[in-house]
This record gives structure tokens, C-alpha cells and sequence, in this order.
């Protein structure tokens, strides 16, 4: 059975963590190296219990994994750190799927006024987004993946087919999202505080978030038909899960069987992607990679509302990332994901 070579950086994080959950289950997968950098040369178990008797990797340092032979690493880092390790990765020839924001916008300047300055613009156009429902030819050839963000996937899978049949207004398209506390990473912080968030819920960065560019600029690429996006997040006091509401108004009337005909013909095919019947729940797809996607035609509003769920750290994160590998290695694209969701 073909093996591939597996280096993960940032294992000490979530998204790395769960990147080690999946990756141990799959069967073409041999992780190399874990990285930390604040717990170099601890087991893996002592930061993460679960993984007790499972994962037997010391962590290590980046600078000595480095010059490790791999096929592919994934980078589990903050954005403005990924950007530093990746032409380093790349020009010793290995595969790079980077999770985090740094080569998802393909326009430098855009990328500039909603993060900071780009130490490695040169490699943003050489990346492909890594959506594998719209994106897979541009993945299976690209040595450098940027795997969406949590939110935008949620968001551009309810929305790509409508932007891409044109049926929409040139107006704004509203996306209402809320996840789970997961999406903010493993350090504590003030809003992910039990105390501040145990019976409550809010929203942030109501004056804009990065997600926002990134929801318009790939629909962008699928109809160039004008629109707007506007975009809200809200933090939930659940662990993990995103679910997404959005709004388009439709340029014509329709149907909602043929509304939910044409979402199924545009995900035929696509293992990951569930049409429901109803409106989906965030604890349906816990722990999977799969996005459940519930169309729905408001008539007396003359509105098309679609609701979206995802577990931030698997479809929004580290399964969409072996998704990625999957694809670019020539391998069963359901490899490793073959998840049920916790139930329940
Ligand atoms: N959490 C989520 O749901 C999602 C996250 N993402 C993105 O994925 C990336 C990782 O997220 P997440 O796992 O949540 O983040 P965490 O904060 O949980 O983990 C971050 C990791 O990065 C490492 N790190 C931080 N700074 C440096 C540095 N200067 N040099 C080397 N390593 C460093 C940390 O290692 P150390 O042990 O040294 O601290 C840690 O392993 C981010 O870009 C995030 O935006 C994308 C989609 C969803
Ligand atoms: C709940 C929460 O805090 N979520 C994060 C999004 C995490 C993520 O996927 O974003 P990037 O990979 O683009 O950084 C946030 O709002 O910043």
C-alpha cells in the first residue's frame, strides 16, 4: 500500500491535535514528526491526555524538522507564522498544506489591509485554495494548499451554488455565523473564559473580520457577477461546531424542490456534503468531516436562506487538510475521514 510521509507543525495546537486524531486512522498515513515549539521534547500525551498509549512522538522543535524526509507537512500555525516556515518547506520539495490564512486570498494587497505585511507574497498565486468541492483540479496539481478558514467553508459551501447558476441580485449577501470555542485556538483568552462565556453568547468583530474578504474573494471566482458579503461572527458556549445562516435574494422566483434539485446535482458526488431535510444541528456532524447543508426558499420574502453546519476543527480544519493530502497524493479522497460523528 503506498505510504506518505507525514511532518505536522503546531501539533501542540488543536487543529494539529486533531490533524494526529485523524491521521493515526488513516491507512496510507505515517506521521514523521510532531512540532512545538514552548513544549519541544515532551510526549504528545502530556499535553494532550486523549492521546495517551496512541501517539508515542516526542515533540520537536521546527528548525529540526525541518531537514526531516517528508512528502507533505501540514502547518498547524497562527497566520503571519505560517509564512515564514512555508518557503522553507517547499523549497526542500515537500508538499505544504498551510490551515492557516496566509495564502488564501490571491491578492497580496487585500491580504495586507486585513492581516499584516506578506513576508512571502511570491507564493500566494503559486497556492490553491484548498476547497476540494470547488477546487480539486487546482489541489491535485498545487504544492502549496491554503486550507479555508472555519467559517468560510461553512459559508461558501451554502452559497456556491447559487453564485455560481447567477440567480442572485447584485446586492448583499448576508452570512450569520456562530461557532464553537475550538475556532479561538488552545490558549485561554478573556471571551473563551468559563465564566464569560457558560450561559451566554455574543457576537464579535462586528466592525469586520478577516473571514468576510475571504467569503468574497473565492465566491468571486465562480460568477463574475457583482455582489457584496456581509459577514457576522458569534461565539457559542459549545466546544465545537460552526453553523452559518445566509441570505440571497434571488434575481427570479423559485421553487423550492427545484432549489433543493439543484443543490443536490452540484454536490453529486461529493462525499463530505449531506443535503438535510431540515435545518441542520451543529452536534450532527461532531467529530466528522462532514458540512450538512439545508436549502430553503422563503416565498413571501422573495428570499433564498441556507443554513450550513461543520465541526470547525475537522470539515472546518483538520479533515478538510487530509481531504487536501488525499487529493494531491492520488489517493481515496475518503481515506482517514471515514468519521462518524459522535452520537450523540
Ligand atoms: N481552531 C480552528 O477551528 C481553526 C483554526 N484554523 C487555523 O489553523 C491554525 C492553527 O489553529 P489552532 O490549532 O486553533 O491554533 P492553536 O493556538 O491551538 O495552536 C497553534 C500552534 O502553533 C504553534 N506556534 C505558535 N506560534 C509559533 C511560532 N512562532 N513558531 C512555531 N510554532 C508556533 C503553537 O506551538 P507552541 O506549542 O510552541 O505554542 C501551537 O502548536 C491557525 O492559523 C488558525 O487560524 C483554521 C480553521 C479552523
Ligand atoms: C471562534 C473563533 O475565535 N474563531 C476564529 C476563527 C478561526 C479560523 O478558522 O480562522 P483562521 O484560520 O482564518 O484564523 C476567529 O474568529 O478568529
Amino acid at each position: 500500500m503506498k505510504k506518505i510521509k507525514i511532518g505536522i507543525v503546531g501539533a501542540s495546537g488543536y487543529t494539529g491535535s486533531e490533524l494526529v486524531r485523524i491521521l493515526l486512522n488513516h491507512p496510507n498515513a505515517v506521521i514523521e514528526y510532531i512540532t512545538s515549539e514552548s513544549s519541544a521534547g515532551k510526549p504528545f500525551a502530556d499535553l494532550h491526555g486523549a492521546f495517551r498509549g496512541l501517539m508515542e512522538l516526542p515533540l520537536v522543535k521546527v528548525e529540526e524538522a525541518l531537514d526531516m524526509e517528508v512528502d507533505v507537512v501540514f502547518l498547524a500555525l497562527p497566520h503571519s507564522v505560517s509564512m515564514n516556515f512555508a518557503p522553507k518547506f517547499l523549497e526542500r520539495g515537500r508538499v505544504v498544506i498551510d490551515l492557516s490564512g496566509d495564502y488564501r486570498l490571491d491578492d497580496v494587497a487585500l491580504y495586507e489591509k486585513w492581516y499584516q505585511k506578506h513576508v512571502s507574497p511570491e507564493f500566494i498565486e503559486k497556492a490553491a485554495y484548498g476547497l476540494p468541492e470547488l477546487f480539486k483540479e487546482d489541489i491535485r496539481k498545487a504544492d502549496l494548499i491554503a486550507n479555508p478558514g472555519c467559517y468560510p467553508t461553512s459559508a461558501i459551501l451554502a452559497l456556491a451554488p447559487i453564485i455560481a447558476s447567477g440567480n442572485y441580485v447584485e446586492s448583499t449577501i448576508i452570512v450569520d455565523s456562530k461557532s464553537g470555542t475550538t475556532g479561538a485556538g488552545i490558549k485561554p483568552g478573556g471571551s473563551t473564559h468559563f465564566p464569560s462565556l457558560y450561559g451566554n453568547f455574543f457576537a464579535y468583530k462586528v466592525d469586520g473580520h478577516r473571514h468576510q474578504p475571504e467569503i468574497h474573494n473565492i465566491l468571486s471566482k465562480l460568477n463574475s457577477k457583482p455582489f457584496s458579503v456581509r459577514f457576522t461572527p458569534h461565539l457559542l458556549p459549545i466546544d465545537r461546531g460552526i453553523l452559518s445562516t445566509t441570505y440571497v435574494k434571488p434575481s427570479q422566483k423559485i421553487d423550492l424542490n427545484d432549489l433543493r434539485a439543484f443543490f443536490s446535482n452540484f454536490y453529486a458526488g461529493q462525499p463530505f456534503v449531506r443535503l438535510t431535510s431540515s435545518p441542520p444541528q451543529v452536534k450532527n456532524v461532531k467529530g466528522s468531516n462532514f458540512a450538512d447543508i439545508f436549502p430553503f426558499y422563503d416565498e413571501e420574502n422573495d428570499l433564498i436562506v441556507i443554513l450550513s453546519v461543520i465541526d470547525n476543527l475537522v470539515k472546518g480544519a483538520a479533515g478538510q487538510a487530509v481531504h487536501n493530502m488525499n487529493i494531491r497524493f492520488d489517493l481515496d479522497e475518503k481515506a482517514g475521514l471515514n468519521l462518524a460523528p459522535l452520537n450523540p
